[in-house]
């Protein structure tokens, strides 16, 4: 388990009481005075949650970049339905309020989902009542066809009058070799990622931001994923992807301040005056990849080590006997490099990209099966940079044509954010886009 606050991040902003904490304590009618604040004061320790279950939500960067990643994701691409700029910002301060009370472990609204009488919807979808906050953290970020046409869509228009505001690094991605794009799980106006150690909490964040949008924003892919496949923190151990291989060895990590501030904080040099708004903030790659599992069940061990460049079982570089041994590509073996050409940890590492690197915080996704008795599986690639042009674009540019790995990958969906910074107290989502 990790640390209950990252290295870095602004320290907990809440000790109310949880769902579960109150519900286990005093049942569920007490909820609304608590939520509402009137019950505070008579909480004791022991009904006091533990502090590294709530991660506060507000501070100088956006929970859940740095934050330990949790084990369980939804993430949520939208689409603004609406041309009414006030209504999107209306809808952006409701988010802010009932994001954060989430991220509490309260309900969206007090007492939203069983108190506000038999004749008016709930206000709280009611699904997570009794569970605790579960590190939930709520990360926004806006897409390119928010600012106005983007290659996808050139017929899109500048509806929010937010053209000018458009950082200098949100574009689409580029189309890469061997991608096989859905438009269905691609694109979107605005994300949220909801990371938690709950499932249903996740979902249930989602859900509700989704019912609050109604008329505003509509739900244009979601994705689940769950067992992280990168540690963001030196506290976490290293998990494994659907391939069976450590993943998340050498990421950045909150402790590496010098990589964050280098490779993933946007800095006010990258953007003119008029996208200020992002300084301090970066930018997120989403990519569902699909992986031909059955195929690659039926490799051998070694040439599954040869693919990924590391071995399976400890997750050492080969030719080295540890994880976090570096690797040394010049190792030859009847002269031919132990980490062949083609592995992907030599395409993907630093020092075959100009120092390049990304925080990558992506998931394991499991959407059953495809009818074709095969597993839709795979990894949920999330990662976040400076400059997606300039660091993932290229990187990609040559995995997808070098990367032995790519055989056995099927990438369906994709999409670019900018991910603003983090809100100071009285601050609601996007403020500094909107009103800068
Ligand atoms: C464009 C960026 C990357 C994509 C897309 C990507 C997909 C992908 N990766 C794995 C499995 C592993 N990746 C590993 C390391 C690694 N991967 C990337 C980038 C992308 N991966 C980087 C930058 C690195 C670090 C390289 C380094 O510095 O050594 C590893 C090794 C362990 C680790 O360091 O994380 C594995 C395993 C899969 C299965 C996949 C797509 C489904
Ligand atoms: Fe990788």
């Amino acid at each position: 388990m990790s640390d209950p606050q990252t290295p870095g991040e602004s320290p907990v902003t809440s000790t109310r009481l949880s769902r579960r904490a109150l519900l286990g304590a005093t049942g569920v009618g007490v909820v609304a005075a608590a939520a509402g604040g009137a019950a505070i004061g008579r909480a004791t320790a022991a009904e006091s949650p533990p502090p590294q279950d709530v991660i506060g939500f507000r501070g100088t960067r956006q929970a859940g970049i740095i934050t330990a990643a949790q084990d369980r994701l939804h993430f949520c691409a939208f689409d603004v339905i609406t041309d009414d700029r006030a209504a999107l910002v209306a809808l952006l301060k409701r988010w802010t309020t009932a994001a954060e009370r989430m991220t509490r472990g309260e309900q969206t609204t007090p007492d939203g989902a069983v108190g506000l009488g038999d004749y008016t919807p709930p206000a709280d979808t009611g699904e997570a009542l009794g569970l605790s906050a579960s590190k939930l953290t709520l990360t926004i970020g806006f897409g390119p066809g928010l600012f106005g046409p983007t290659p996808a869509f050139p017929d899109a228009r500048d509806r929010f009058g937010l053209g000018a505001r458009r950082p200098a690094a949100l574009t689409q991605l580029p189309a890469f070799p061997a991608e096989r794009l859905d438009p269905d799980r691609s694109y979107g106006d605005i994300c949220v990622q909801a990371c938690a150690d709950d499932p249903q909490v996740a979902v249930h964040a989602i859900r509700n931001l989704a019912r609050m949008g109604f008329g505003v924003v509509s739900v244009r892919w979601s994705q689940l994923g769950f067992g992280r496949t990168s540690s963001t923190t030196t506290s976490q151990t290293t998990p494994r992807n659907m391939f069976g291989f450590k993943d998340g060895t050498n990421n950045v990590r909150a402790e590496n301040t010098d990589l964050l501030e280098r490779w993933v904080w946007v800095k006010p040099e990258d953007n003119p005056a008029s996208a200020q708004w992002l300084t301090g903030g970066t930018y997120l790659v989403a990519r569902r990849i699909r992986m031909d599992i059955e195929p690659w069940d039926r490799g051998n061990l070694l040439e599954q080590e040869q693919i990924i460049g590391r071995t399976k079982g400890e997750g050492a570089p080969l030719g080295q006997d540890k994880e976090f041994d570096a690797p040394d590509f010049n190792i030859t073996s009847k002269g031919s490099p132990l980490i062949p050409m083609t592995a992907h940890v030599r395409l993907a590492h630093p020092d075959q990209n100009n120092g390049v690197r990304l925080l990558r915080r992506g998931y394991n996704f499991t959407d059953g099966s495809d009818g074709f008795g095969h597993l839709d599986a795979g990894l949920f690639f999330l990662a976040f940079c400076r400059d997606i042009g300039k660091q993932f674009v290229p990187m990609q540019t040559k995995l997808a044509t070098r990367d032995a790995l790519t055989e056995y990958l099927i990438p369906n969906g994709a999409a670019a954010f900018a991910i603003p910074p983090g809100l100071r107290d009285g601050e609601w989502w996007g403020q500094h886009l909107f009103e800068g």
